[in-house]
């Protein structure tokens, strides 16, 4: 879908939608209780719905009930996965956390489980988990294009190294497994563990549901055996890599407020906050709402390494701050939805900023106007996203292509534009 988008300016107040990263967790810890949990002010999106069908399919009963806030809901979580006598055919959609969170619940489920997915996860590392499986004796089938991967075995507990420079969903996914072992285990990290603050906050979700992790120096994670989820009543929060969207567009061009966010998150999105502040930008909590107003933003170097989900965004913001804004270690923003530097590249090159893509950076010189026109949103909702609160520095109308990307994570994205001031018009349907 091609969609249009005109704005002068950005001004209103976004009820964010609820945390991706906490609803999958919340969800699955809930999911090995023994009894009914309550994880309340859930906004489905795509990512959340795959782990919700993927626990249904491992014997999780989940059902839900709407709120009185729009677009969020209460699931009920009647922990406990069952043992079939049949194979079961779990789909991550597209969802690289559904798929590396649960798949060593698949295993320690008792099932021969057959995972599908589509569209990007089809290339997207599971070389760490291979190699642990291929260890510890588990069966491990996969296709040339990774899908259908079948899986089956036991896992042992003890000492599992595996590389942390792929992705931190591996050492998440286990994470949740091995308390529920009888013995207890230790995970390494056989490098640098990127991502790292997403395995905090595997973590601290953990013991909010009664479950102790103990982290060392180095990316070591302790995890005694023996250990039992809690069932209970857990609230997400607001989602700090969706309210960046927001703030930026704020302090690009209007005043833009964002509800529903916890001041003290652990999110490691959260700081875009003072990643705008360091730009120039002005984004403070007026009570517990956050909000951003047009600033000059000066250009400024960034590691992305432990904020990736918000290099789009930082890579749009880049194009109207003044002087160099260089975006580093990046590489493994090449295997996301998209190949996120080139996608950021080539889109913001197509609407005339000045912008230099390297193999694990990204340096835009700023300010220039943008030509506007049609660019490819390259099937990745944070693409779409970034490009999309550029329309008001745009000559001539904003065109994004992909447009429907945005259901991975933000269904509702669109609705929410158009209440702070984006007119839209569908160009096509595909
Ligand atoms: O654990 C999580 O919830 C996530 C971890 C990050 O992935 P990597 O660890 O692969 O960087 C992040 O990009 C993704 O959107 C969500
Ligand atoms: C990378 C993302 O998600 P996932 O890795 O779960 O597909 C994302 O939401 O930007």
């Amino acid at each position: 879908m091609k969609l249009q988008i005109m704005a002068a300016r950005w001004q209103g107040e976004i009820d964010v939608p609820s945390s991706k990263s906490m609803g999958h967790r919340h969800l699955i810890a809930a999911a090995l209780s023994r009894d009914t949990s309550y994880i309340k002010g859930i906004t489905p999106s795509d990512d959340i719905e795959a782990t919700i069908e993927v626990l249904r399919s491992l014997g999780v009963d989940i059902q839900r009930q709407a709120e009185v806030r729009p677009h969020r809901y209460t699931y009920l979580v009647q922990g406990g996965m069952q043992s079939y006598s049949h194979p079961i055919v779990c789909d991550a959609r597209e969802s690289a956390s559904t798929l590396r969170l649960l798949l060593p619940l698949a295993i320690y489920s008792d099932n021969k489980v057959l995972f599908t997915g589509r569209g990007r996860l089809t290339q997207r590392s599971l070389a760490p988990y291979q190699a642990l499986c291929m260890k510890q004796g588990i069966y491990w089938q996969q296709s040339e294009h990774t899908f259908p991967l079948t899986v089956q075995g036991h896992w042992t507990a003890g000492t599992m190294a595996l590389r942390g420079d792929i992705s931190s969903q591996f050492f998440s996914g286990l994470l949740f497994v091995l308390p529920l072992l009888k013995e207890s285990s230790t995970v390494i990290s056989t490098t640098p563990l990127e991502s790292a603050g997403y395995v905090n906050l595997t973590c601290a979700c953990l013991r909010e549901h009664g479950v102790a992790i103990q982290a060392k120096e180095n990316a070591v994670y302790f995890i005694r055996g023996g250990q039992t989820y809690r069932a209970g009543t857990y609230h997400v929060e607001g989602d700090y890599s969706q309210a960046a969207f927001w703030l930026a567009a704020g302090v690009l061009r209007g005043t833009l407020t964002c509800s529903g966010l916890n001041r003290n998150s652990l999110q490691g999105d959260r700081q875009i906050l003072a990643l705008l502040q360091q730009m120039g930008g002005h984004v403070g909590w007026e009570g517990d709402k956050l909000t951003a107003r047009q600033s000059n933003l000066q250009g400024i170097d960034i590691d992305v390494s432990s904020c990736p989900d918000l290099f789009p965004v930082l890579a749009a913001v880049g194009t109207q701050a003044t002087g160099v804004t260089r975006l580093y270690h990046a590489a493994r923003l090449r295997y996301k939805e998209s190949d996120r530097l080139h996608a950021m590249a080539t889109a913001l090159q197509t609407l005339g900023a000045t912008v230099t893509e390297r193999a694990d950076q990204l340096c835009i010189v700023g300010p220039t106007p943008l030509r506007g026109g049609t660019v490819s949103g390259s099937r990745d909702h944070r693409i779409v996203m970034a490009l999309a609160i550029l329309a008001p520095f745009c000559q001539h109308a904003l065109q994004i292509e992909d447009a429907q990307a945005v259901v991975k994570s933000y269904p509702c994205f669109w609705q929410d534009i158009q209440k702070v001031g984006g007119i839209l018009t569908q160009e096509e349907t595909i």
